[in-house]
């Protein structure tokens, strides 16, 4: 397997790479756009920091590509979707550069509030200027942090060890939550306006683009110290030049910018603006952590099948995967019966788990039975990656419930589904311990291995239709190994479940239709 690293990694994580027997390591940095294109359709893996553009153009070129391993956090340089739909893993490292990078929101707040970089600056061109650098203290000032999660968090943490009074706006974490760690929690109009130094630790979506803005700008405090380690553009540049000028803002400490490099910045040309060039997670100790990490997990998975920190499937471990794993062929056999018994475009998926199964990891299931679904609708390209962006294209719903208590089994997983035309339930368990059964169609009971070539056969209950049907396949050299028979009683009808040891053709499904009182006929392939 070959593996292209197409940005700094430290040279710890290539090492590990280059250890495994059976990868071919390449490191090639600097690449432009087209020199990247020209060659990743040879790369089964990408290691990547920030400087690499994995857009859809690339991925359109990646032929053999099974995971791109972003050594550091942010992903707004992968198109996360496009790798979604070629059933490309993306992973990131969450932990290894979070405390480097709160420390170094930490050294901003502390370099703004004493004019480190101008007096250093100052001093180094010969001045002695002691007036003109008249520092703040930051002790008992208020720090406002928008966005509280790892880093958001530490910082939070740092802070108070300096006496600051920490406030923080975060709409997904409750306030509880923040308040149970002597952080008051606040809305973020409260925030703006109470704020001495305000921090910005979110990941750049659309509500956080922007989020401060002119009209954000002019609800703080004069005298304001704004801090951006995190993404640029979470700060709109234009609006904090203004503010800078307009004397509202006093001083910002910039890490990250709209554009990297910045090109003709207006507020690097700005006394009050200290920067620095994207160096929040540049430390030896984060450097190693994350290029470790990411070796390790590309490993783990193009070695071992095992995902961790993919945030485009979900994350399963070796032995969990284990364990689930003839869950997790029910779960696609059940999907699939489903589909091929069922007509209609898809809109509603509502899965429960009873049971044992209900206290596992159910969210890979559910993926299974997507996958189980949607490979006989759009073939082999159907996988647990790219399986919730197809649902989603779909506009499948899809819900899940779990029960602890089973009735007749020990697990069962049931799956109704409703199309534009009609609903079906099936249900399935095991036989023994891993031996998957489906045991139920709709209100029919039954016991059948999920394999080979099926049959199902909706009929109207009179002697003879059994025989006649036997006698049919029978006239087509068609074996019949297994057969269930049973009454659905809501439709009036028998259901003929039989297995059979060559695949039934469709003039033969066309002869057994044609028979009196049979009305339906599927055959289900596995
Ligand atoms: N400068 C650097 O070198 C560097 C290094 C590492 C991470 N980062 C960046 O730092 C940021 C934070 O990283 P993290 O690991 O702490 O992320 P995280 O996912 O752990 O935390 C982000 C927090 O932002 C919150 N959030 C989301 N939308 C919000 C909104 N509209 N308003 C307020 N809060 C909102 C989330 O609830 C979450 O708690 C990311 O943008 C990441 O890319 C930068
Ligand atoms: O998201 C991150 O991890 C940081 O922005 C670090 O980016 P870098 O790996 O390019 O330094």
């Amino acid at each position: 397997m070959k593996i292209l690293v197409s940005d700094n990694l430290a040279e710890s994580g290539v090492e590990k790479l280059r250890k495994v027997q059976q990868f071919e390591v390449d490191v090639k940095t600097g690449l432009t756009p087209d020199e990247l294109r020209g060659i990743i359709k040879d790369y089964d893996g990408l290691v990547i920091r920030s400087a690499t553009k994995v857009t859809r153009d690339i991925i359109d070129a990646a032929d053999n590509l099974k995971v791109v391993a972003r050594a550091g956090i942010g992903l707004d340089n992968v198109d996360v979707e496009a790798a979604s739909k070629r059933g490309i893993v993306v992973m990131n490292t969450p932990e290894g550069n979070i405390v480097t990078t709160a420390e170094h929101a930490i050294a901003m707040i502390l370099a703004l509030s004493r004019s480190i970089p101008q007096a250093t600056n100052s001093i180094k061109s010969g001045k002695w200027e002691k007036k003109r650098f008249m520092g703040r203290e930051v002790f008992n000032k208020v720090l406002g942090i928008i966005g509280m999660g790892r880093i958001g968090r530490i910082v939070a943490d740092r802070a108070k060890g300096l006496k600051m009074n920490v406030i923080a706006f975060d709409p997904y974490i409750s306030s509880e939550v923040l308040e149970s760690s002597g952080i008051e929690a606040v809305a973020l109009d409260d925030l703006l306006t109470r704020s001495d130094y305000i921090t910005v630790h979110t990941p750049m979506t659309p509500e956080t683009r922007d989020i401060l803005n002119a009209k954000a700008f002019k609800k703080m405090k004069e005298g304001v110290f704004v801090i951006n380690c995190a993404r640029g553009g979470i700060v709109n540049e234009q609006d904090l030049h203004d503010a800078i000028r307009a004397g509202i803002v006093a001083g910002a400490a910039l890490d990250v910018f709209a554009q990297e490099p910045p090109k003709d910045n207006p507020l690097l040309a700005l006394d009050s603006v200290i920067a620095t060039p994207h160096l929040g997670a540049s430390t030896d100790e984060a450097q190693e952590n994350v290029a470790i990490a990411v070796a390790d997990q590309v490993i783990d998975f193009l070695v071992r099948g095992t995902i961790r920190n993919a945030v485009n499937a979900p994350n399963i471990d070796g032995a969990v995967l284990a364990r689930l794993r003839p869950y997790l062929k029910l779960s696609e056999k059940l999907g699939s019966v489903l589909t091929q018994i069922t007509r209609g475009a898809i809109q509603k998926v509502s899965i429960e788990y009873i049971g044992e199964v209900a206290s596992m990891e159910t969210q890979p299931l559910t993926y299974s039975i997507l996958k189980g679904m949607l490979t006989p609708i759009m073939g082999d390209m159907v996988n647990f990656v790219n399986v919730p962006v197809l649902a989603r294209e779909r506009n499948i719903k899809v819900t899940e419930s779990v029960r602890s208590e089973a009735e007749d089994f020990t697990n069962l997983i049931g799956i109704h589904v409703k199309t534009s035309e009609e609903e079906n339930l099936v249900a399935g368990s095991f036989f023994g311990k891993k031996d998957p059964r489906m045991v139920r169609i709709n209100d029919f009971r039954l016991e059948a291995a999920l394999e080979g070539h099926l049959l199902l056969i909706y009929n109207i209950d009179t002697p003879g239709t059994i025989g006649a049907i036997g006698t049919c396949l029978g006239k087509h050299h068609i074996n019949i190994s297994m057969m269930d028979v049973g009454q659905v009683l809501e439709r009036g009808q028998n259901i003929i479940f039989l297995r059979t040891d060559t695949p039934v053709p469709g003039h033969v499904k066309e002869e057994l239709l044609a028979m009196d009182n049979v009305n339906v006929v599927q055959a289900i392939e596995l």
